[in-house]
């Protein structure tokens, strides 16, 4: 089966499971994609000698083999295209595997959108959509029950003071969406909203990043470059994951704090900035001020108001109500009419520990759509693994599997860069993965300054 779309590039998705299958296009295909379907083995095989494709995605087991053989054949035929295969929830061997034969990544079962679509982004290079132009839309923070109505009060109240907030909770449960809303309801409404997410810049361009730079300052320096502090001029900086910033960009982004000025790399004059600062962590920031990674005083600059974001399995029956909102907004942005929530979806969306929080939900149901027959989800639709309704005990909540992952790997990486010297052509045969796969998980895991 083949669909078209937009831009020309072409991608294969090999998968049995015609749901599946069906799921991964009209995600691909919402991405501008031309997309081929093969339903095993034999077909992609086929499909590869015949057509030239700019990806390929592919499932593990097939009734007529394995998605391993496709890394196999492909790397064997020298067709130089980036595959990632798709594996069962918990079967991590598979993926070491793929990974060994030369596939570039992996992404386990039940498929969460975003990172399937990062993963093809990265991949095919794609941009980002252009960011929206004008002032933000000021999107509001979904809920009624008692947590979120106590975070709503407090947005109103900090909106109207300058100073600076601190946000805490875990992944997804809206954190960045809280700084918007502050920012939105302020005095600086019309001024830029910046977001910086701390973990994701090399090292070695932090401090450009956020002073900016003058012409000249270093080789590839063509021209004056504005940093975030000048881009967030009047509005409000936001930096995110801010316990992943190292110490030394905390000496420097405290003393800006407090001289209320920045100079640019290559500068020798320093300019006065006024941004508001929110930051946020998932992390426990008095703990890492405690392990000495994060400093007292820049944490006691920047958590002048706290505000703790709740856990979506704290909020009672907003799981429900949100759930119901965000599956309005997805139908009628597919052109859907809105399905309803079956009874037993009901109960496993009540039952599920969601560690993802909102962002989960969001994925789930936006998964869900795409597999329903269009009048009800239901519980099967949902596909809310009962492994993770123990995640609760199990420590899970605070350490959702893909954090769990990236650590592993992160420290995995870290470690060969430092065997090898820095070299990552020796440290991806440490590792056991191609040149290729390396510089990918680095690039995800905000480590591409780090050798
Ligand atoms: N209360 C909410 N109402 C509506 N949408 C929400 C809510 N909470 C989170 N979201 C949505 O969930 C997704 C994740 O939210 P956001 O990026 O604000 O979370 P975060 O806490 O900053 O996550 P991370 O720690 O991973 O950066 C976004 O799409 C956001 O719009």
């Amino acid at each position: 089966m083949a669909r078209k779309a937009r831009n020309g590039r072409r991608v294969l998705v090999v998968d049995d499971e015609v749901d599946l299958a069906e799921l991964l296009e009209l995600t691909l295909i919402k991405m501008g994609l031309d997309v081929d379907t093969a339903h095993g083995v034999a077909e992609a095989r086929a499909a590869l000698a015949r057509t030239r494709y700019d990806l390929v995605l592919t499932d593990m087991r097939m009734p007529d083999g394995e998605g391993l053989e496709i890394v196999e054949y492909i790397e064997r035929e020298r067709l130089d295209i980036p595959v990632a295969v798709i594996t069962a929830y918990g079967s991590m061997q598979n993926a070491v595997a793929a990974l060994k034969a030369g596939a570039f990544d992996y992404l386990a079962k039940p498929l969460a959108l975003d990172q399937l679509r990062t993963l093809v982004k990265s991949a095919l290079n794609l941009e980002e959509a252009p960011a929206e132009a004008g002032p933000l839309p000021d999107r509001p923070l979904l809920g009624d029950s008692p947590a979120i109505r106590q975070v709503l009060e407090l947005v109103e109240k900090l909106a109207r003071s300058q100073a600076p907030v601190y946000i805490t909770g875990e992944s997804g449960s809206g954190k960045e969406r809280a700084a918007r809303l502050i920012h939105a309801r302020g005095s600086r409404a019309d001024k830029p909203f910046v977001a910086v997410n701390c973990g994701a810049i090399p090292e070695n361009l932090m401090e450009s990043e956020f002073f900016g730079y003058r012409k000249g300052a270093f080789t590839g320096a063509d021209q004056d470059r504005e940093g975030f502090f000048q881009a967030a001029a009047g509005g409000t900086l936001f930096l995110d994951e801010v316990a992943d910033l190292p110490l030394v960009m905390q000496v420097k982004l405290l003393r800006a704090i407090q001289e209320r000025k920045v100079r640019k790399v290559g500068s020798t004059v320093e300019e006065p900035v006024d941004v508001r600062l929110i930051s946020a962590t998932h992390q426990n920031l008095a703990r890492c001020v405690e392990d000495g990674r994060f400093r007292q005083d820049l944490y006691y600059r920047l958590n002048v108001i706290e505000l703790k974001m709740p856990p979506l399995r704290e909020m009672g029956e907003d799981v429900v109500l949100i759930a119901r909102q965000l599956l309005g907004r997805l139908a009628v942005q597919n052109g859907q009419t809105v399905p309803a929530l079956a009874d037993d979806a009901l109960a496993a969306l009540r039952s599920y520990a969601f560690p993802g929080n909102v962002r989960e939900l969001e994925n789930t149901l936006e998964r869900a759509l795409a597999l329903s027959d269009g009048s009800a989800i239901t519980a099967f639709d949902l596909q809310l693994s009962p492994q993770r309704l123990d995640d609760e005990t199990g420590g899970g909540a605070d350490c959702p599997l893909q954090d769990h992952l990236d650590r592993v790997e992160r420290a995995a990486i870290l470690d060969a860069l430092e065997k090898t010297g820095g070299n990552r052509t020796q440290a991806a045969k440490l590792l056991g993965v191609t040149f290729r796969s390396l510089r990918y998980r680095m690039d995800r895991l905000g480590l591409a300054g780090k050798d």
